[in-house]
């Protein structure tokens, strides 16, 4: 196995998960949104700010391409939009990939970020109840992509070191 990708909504903890099961596997992560920020020199709020979504997803992308074609084993944490944009879900498909869908129930996810948007440019402006109801709506649009990973692991109520455990237990 090469790569070990975690996808999901925003706030179903993939950069939180990637880094703790990198500790417990000693197999090095990668956050793609941390890459991107690296990549533009501007943080993920301020590629919104500067240059838009479209411009973001095509920069994700290109970013998810190369983390890719690295022959490095490696734990690599997507942005919760990613598997939607530019086919990116296509490449889940490759025989070096596991991925694992990170699933969260509305409430988990609004819970989680509600004291946590303010780096997230898709709800940093919204009051509470207009984020509840964004997260419904998109998390239904969004979840025939999330879908196409090849195993799930529910999150809900559970410690970091649960869904960790549990993760092992579908890579074992
Ligand atoms: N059991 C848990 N698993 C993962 N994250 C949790 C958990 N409980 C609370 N959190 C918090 O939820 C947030 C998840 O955010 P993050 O890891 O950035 O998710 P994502 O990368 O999917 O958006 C973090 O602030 C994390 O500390
Ligand atoms: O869901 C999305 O479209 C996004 C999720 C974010 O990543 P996290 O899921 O790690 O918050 C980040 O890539 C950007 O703000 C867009
Ligand atoms: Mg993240």
């Amino acid at each position: 196995m090469k790569k070990i990708i975690l996808l999901g909504y925003m706030g179903c903890g993939k950069s939180t998960i990637a880094q703790n099961l990198s500790k417990t596997t000693k197999i090095p992560f990668l956050d793609l949104d941390k890459c991107i920020e690296k990549r533009a020199e501007l943080s993920i709020s301020e590629i919104f700010e500067q240059h838009g979504e479209v411009y973001f997803r095509k920069l994700e992308h290109e970013v998810f391409v190369e983390l890719l074609q690295s022959s490095e084993n490696s734990i690599i944490g997507l942005g919760g939009g990613t598997p939607c944009y530019a086919n990116n879900h296509e490449l889940l498909k490759r025989d070096d990939v596991v991925s694992i869908y990170l699933k969260a129930s509305i409430d988990t996810l609004y819970n989680r970020l509600v004291h946590n948007k303010s780096k997230r440019p898709l709800i940093a402006n919204m009051d509470e109840e207009e984020m509840r109801a964004f997260i419904a709506k998109h998390l239904f649009d969004r979840s025939f992509y999330y879908n196409h990973a090849q195993y799930k692991v529910s999150v809900d109520d559970k410690t970091v070191e649960e869904t960790v455990q549990d993760i092992l237990e579908v890579l074992a």
